[in-house]
């Protein structure tokens, strides 16, 4: 017998949903009963993950939309799509856009670091901020909010320092959200995974990956179904 459909009714919106650990988040969502919007700047990955939620939980209402979350009037442009869709806002986010651009310090150009945090950072910043505006502004009675960070934000590592700096940063602003955005019952939480075998690690040495998997006890990288939020308690609302 199935399990409960435990987020049934419930609208999830889930950026870089076109790849990655943002599709296995899509998908499992789905699974759990939420109709998802898939947010990805590429609207033709977007698609591709609609197709297999249409596929996979047949009848739900899903829809794709393309964003660039790190500008601001794509992000307004983006929720007022969701508002007439949905005519609510969304009770899950997962902010999960994000690239890198790794270089060594003393080779990191300004545009490297630039780009990195204004996707990573201001990306999840901007997606935030206009959740949960959207969320207090309907008075719906809370909702979660949950952001892709890395182990790397910790720890820091060889070649990322603009990618690290920028997941520090959606660690700092994700608990301060949560001390701000709890009286309107919403909560925040940041997930720190390690390496994922997605598009984003397929641009990784296999050097660098052959020396990160001997340190890994399975002695390979995670995969996204293994790491969706949705295991660790999204519908914890
Ligand atoms: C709680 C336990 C924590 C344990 C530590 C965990 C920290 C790291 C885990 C990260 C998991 C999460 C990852 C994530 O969030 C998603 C991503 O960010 S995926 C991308 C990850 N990127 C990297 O790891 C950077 C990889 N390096 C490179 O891309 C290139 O090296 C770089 C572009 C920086 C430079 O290229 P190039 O000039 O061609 O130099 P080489 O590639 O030849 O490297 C020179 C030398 O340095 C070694 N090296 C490079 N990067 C790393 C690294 N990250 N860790 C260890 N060693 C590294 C490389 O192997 C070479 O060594 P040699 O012995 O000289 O061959
Ligand atoms: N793969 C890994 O090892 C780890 C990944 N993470 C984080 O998890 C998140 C997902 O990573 P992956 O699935 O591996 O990456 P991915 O590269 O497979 O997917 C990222 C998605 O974000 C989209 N995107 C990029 N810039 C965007 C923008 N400006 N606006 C909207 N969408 C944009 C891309 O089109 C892509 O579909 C990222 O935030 C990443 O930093 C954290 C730790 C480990």
């Amino acid at each position: 017998m199935a399990a409960p459909a435990r987020l049934k009714s419930t609208l999830a919106l889930v950026t870089g949903g076109g790849s990655g650990i943002g599709r296995a988040v899509c998908q499992r969502l789905a699974q759990e009963g939420a109709s998802v919007a898939v947010v990805d700047l590429s609207i033709d990955s977007a698609n591709d993950t609609l197709r297999r939620l249409a596929r996979d939980a047949p009848g739900q209402d899903h829809v794709a939309l393309a964003a660039d979350v790190s500008r601001s009037e794509s992000v307004r442009a983006l929720m007022e799509q969701i508002q007439s869709r949905f005519l609510a806002p969304p009770r899950v986010a997962v902010n999960s856009a994000g690239i890198t651009r790794d270089e060594f310090l003393l080779r990191l150009s300004e545009e490297a670091f630039d780009s990195v945090l204004n996707v990573n950072l201001k990306g999840t910043f901007l997606i935030t901020q206009a959740v949960a505006q959207s969320i207090v502004t309907s008075g719906q009675d809370g909702g979660s909010i949950i952001n892709m960070g890395s182990i790397v934000g910790k720890v820091g590592n060889l070649g990322q320092g603009n990618y690290a700096a920028s997941k520090a940063g959606v660690e700092g602003l994700t608990k301060t959200a949560a001390k701000e955005l709890a009286k309107f019952g919403i909560c925040c939480n940041t997930i720190l995974p390690g390496f994922i075998a997605t598009p984003m690690t397929e641009k990784v040495p296999q050097k660098v990956l052959d020396k990160f998997a001997g340190m890994i006890p399975l002695g390979r990288l995670g995969r996204p179904e293994g790491n969706s939020p949705v295991r660790k308690g999204v519908y914890s609302l």
